[in-house]
């Protein structure tokens, strides 16, 4: 706690606050009329300071600063001078701001100072939105903008979808927000209440910073590569997102790939969520594939006898029930087996081999049966049977375990059979049609899981089958607050298995339906179906249209990028810059040749963080190479995989889908040729990686340059 302190107020001796208001309430006509003032008069003006944290005196009472997320500080990112007003949890208050001034701290020294008429003055966002990028991300308090407050502060809605132009601040408004909730319901929620739904780990690692920065812990992060990793990662050798999206731009145009993009669409749609859900239903009745407990050989509990016990003498029960019954009766089967094994001479030899602990934990128990007094006789004979029971629970441990892990009932093979009978597939489709390309699929399926390979598209499918036969034990009950950041990456498949999954967190989820850029959101419009997840009148959508990342010149190419219509709602904040380049190049060579000059100028220009963005990891990879080659060992060159987690300071070349998220001083694209980008399905992932640079952007290209950029 003292700790805590000493670190906050050392952090507010740099950066006391950042904003003043005054701000004269309106006088309530007071009741019966005798007036304390008449209503609409004033009182006094109140001197109000804002900061990262508040600062009281040691009366407890006096503010000399104010936490910006105090209900009165809203004023200041809401409000110009004049009239004014804000909620409180005991109503709203209103009066007259006379005053607002804003402050650049830096070290203890007050660099400058505006007064302003604006809500955030242009002046100082300027000057922030101009500084020189670092690795990690920076909190915004000092620069709300109204539009942003608004979702900070939202505690009405049990959903609340955002989206926002690439560079609008989502990802910075979902942490201020986190911070916002952590003071607001301080009380009540914790950090490890939260969970953010991060792209990838290198985003992880760039985000990690603001909340710390903030005074507040980090709130859980996740992955959903993560999520299929625990329950799956054991079991299957399980392709991710971005192997995916590797594989279908490998066979892109062949008439396997075509087939492998159709599946992927297919299997993130809510027909396929409706499918498996009416399937969950129908294993109420019949279908569930059992696995027999067998020892060395021998089944101790066949899945016939399973089934007949969950299907036939259970059947009345709820499914949760039954579940329960059948493992008890599973382990009461597996205890009976032991008590018929004791004395066969495997266990004997077992008993003998036993380590020291377990003859101890033997010995243990049963003195606390109350063995070794009167009968000394009959105690030894009652140790030696529990080392041979001992040895024998030691030897079936891992079917124990499997019973209480629900293993014995086969949730891939049951996840095989949709796509073993057509007829069931079709009573399960909520149209009673099979998809186009069901018959691909379903060979698809046999071959993969057969190799004990498991297709990314069938992932959360498979996970959700599972989870739901075992009566979602995993299921995160005391999660209050779910944040998706880059919704529009997930299916509307992995919107409703998250719903299920966190059922009792609010929402917030933040995407950009212009930056869709994985096959299998496609179809849904970029948004995943998120919208769908909530009663209308529990859910907000707020729109974010002004880039604050990059500079005018920038914006105003990659909007060029779009379509038209989804240009049309994107503005650039007003920041000077340098025009974007585009360069054409002989060849590969040339191209290098002529980047890796402009990575020299760029550094020593001042540049901090460049971005050199190839369209795959392959691409990544050469350019990375090609760049060492001619930069040599005095500019470090550091190739960006699936696995890193963090982002150095310098040259990064990364692959297009592992920019997403994060920015660069200058970003360079590596190739941005027709036949890179020459495809209506490039469009979004040209302008994401487009969208990465705050102050530089330089496309190369050999060849023809894509369309989307002429
Ligand atoms: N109100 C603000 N004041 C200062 N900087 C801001 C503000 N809003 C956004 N920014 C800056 O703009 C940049 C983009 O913000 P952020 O990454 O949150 O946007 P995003 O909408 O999540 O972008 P994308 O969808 O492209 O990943 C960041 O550098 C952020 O600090």
């Amino acid at each position: 706690m003292a700790t805590e302190a000493a670190e906050r107020l050392a952090r507010q001796h740099d950066n006391p606050y950042f904003a003043r208001i005054d701000f004269a309430e309106k006088k309530e006509l007071a009741a019966g009329g005798d007036g304390a003032g008449a209503a609409g008069e004033t009182s006094e003006p109140e001197v109000i300071y804002i900061g990262r944290a508040s600062l009281v005196g040691e009366d407890g009472e006096t503010f000399y600063i104010y936490d910006w997320r105090a209900p009165v500080s809203s004023l200041f990112y809401d409000h110009e001078p004049g009239p004014a007003s804000y909620d409180t949890p005991g109503g709203e208050i209103a009066g007259e701001m006379t005053l607002k001034r804003q402050f650049v701290i830096r070290g203890g020294r007050l660099r400058h100072m505006f007064d302003t008429d604006e809500t955030i003055g242009d002046d100082i966002l300027q000057a922030v939105l101009s500084e020189k990028s670092d690795t990690a991300m920076k909190s915004i308090v000092a620069t709300i903008q109204k539009e942003q407050n608004r979702i900070i502060r939202d505690e009405r809605h049990r959903l609340i979808v955002v989206q926002g132009a690439a560079g609008s601040g989502k990802t910075s408004a979902a942490l201020q927000r986190v911070a916002y909730l952590l003071y607001r319901y301080r009380d009540s929620l914790t950090a490890e209440q939260i969970v953010l739904f991060s792209p990838n780990p290198v985003f992880k690692g760039y985000i990690s910073r603001v909340l710390p920065d903030l005074g507040e812990a980090n709130m859980r992060q996740m992955t959903f590569r993560e999520l299929i990793e625990a329950r799956l990662g054991r079991r299957f050798d399980a392709e991710d997102l971005f192997a995916q999206t590797e594989d279908l731009a490998a066979t892109e145009g062949t008439p396997e790939g075509e087939a492998r993009a159709r599946a992927v669409r297919y299997k993130g749609s809510e027909h396929y969520f409706e499918t498996i859900a009416a399937y969950l239903d129908r294993l109420k009745r019949e279908g569930v594939v059992f696995r027999q407990l067998r020892f060395k050989g021998d089944t101790i509990v066949s899945a016939e006898e399973m089934s007949r016990q969950f299907y036939v003498e259970y059947g009345e029960d709820s499914f949760g029930d039954r579940l329960a019954k059948l493992r008890r009766w599973l382990n009461g089967r597996l205890t009976a087996w032991v008590d018929d094994q004791l004395h066969e001479p495997w266990v004997e030899q077992a008993a003998e081999l036993m380590e020291e602990e377990d003859i101890q934990r033997a010995y243990v128990n049963v003195r606390r049966q109350g063995g070794f007094h009167e009968d000394a006789f009959d105690d030894e004979d009652k140790m030696t049977e529990l080392l041979l029971r001992q040895a024998a629970e030691n030897a079936i441990g891992p079917l124990r375990r499997a019973v209480k892990g629900f293993r014995f009932m086969d949730a891939p093979e049951t996840y095989r059979q949709l796509f073993v009978s057509r007829s069931l597939f079709v009573s399960c489709a909520p149209d009673g049609r099979l998809p186009e390309g069901w018959e691909w699929m379903a060979q698809r399926v046999e071959d993969k899981l057969g190799r004990k390979e498991l297709d990314h598209e069938d992932a959360t499918p498979l996970l959700y089958l599972m989870e739901a036969l075992e009566g979602f034990r995993k299921v995160e009950g005391e999660v209050k607050h779910l944040f998706v950041d880059e919704a529009q990456d997930y299916s509307p498949f992995q919107a409703a298995y998250l719903r299920r999954r966190f059922p009792r967190a609010r929402m917030t989820v933040l995407g950009d339906f212009n930056q869709a850029i994985y096959a299998q959101a496609e179809d849904s419009g970029g948004f995943g179906g998120w919208t769908r997840l909530a009663d209308p009148a529990d859910a907000a959508v707020w729109r974010l249209t002004t880039s604050y990342r990059s500079t005018r010149p920038i914006v105003e190419l990659s909007k060029r990028i779009l379509r038209p219509e989804d240009a049309e709602g994107i503005r650039p904040f007003n920041r000077d810059g340098e025009e974007p380049r585009l360069i054409p190049c002989g060849d590969r060579a040339h191209l290098a040749d002529l980047a890796a000059a402009d990575v020299t100028a760029l550094l020593a220009a001042g540049h901090g963080t460049i971005g050199v963005i190839a369209k795959t990891a392959h691409e990544a990879g050469d350019a990375s190479a090609l760049l060492k080659e001619r930069l040599g060992e005095d500019v470090p060159v550091t190739l960006v995989s699936g696995g890193s987690a963090n982002l150095p300071k310098g040259v990064s070349v990364l692959p297009s889908y592992l920019s997403k998220g994060i920015e660069f001083d200058a970003v360079l694209v590596w190739d941005a040729s027709a036949e890179r980008y020459g495809q209506e399905r490039h469009r979004k992932l040209l302008y994401t990686v487009s969208t990465r640079a705050l102050h530089v952007l330089h496309i190369y290209y050999t060849g023809e340059l894509s369309p989307y950029l002429t």
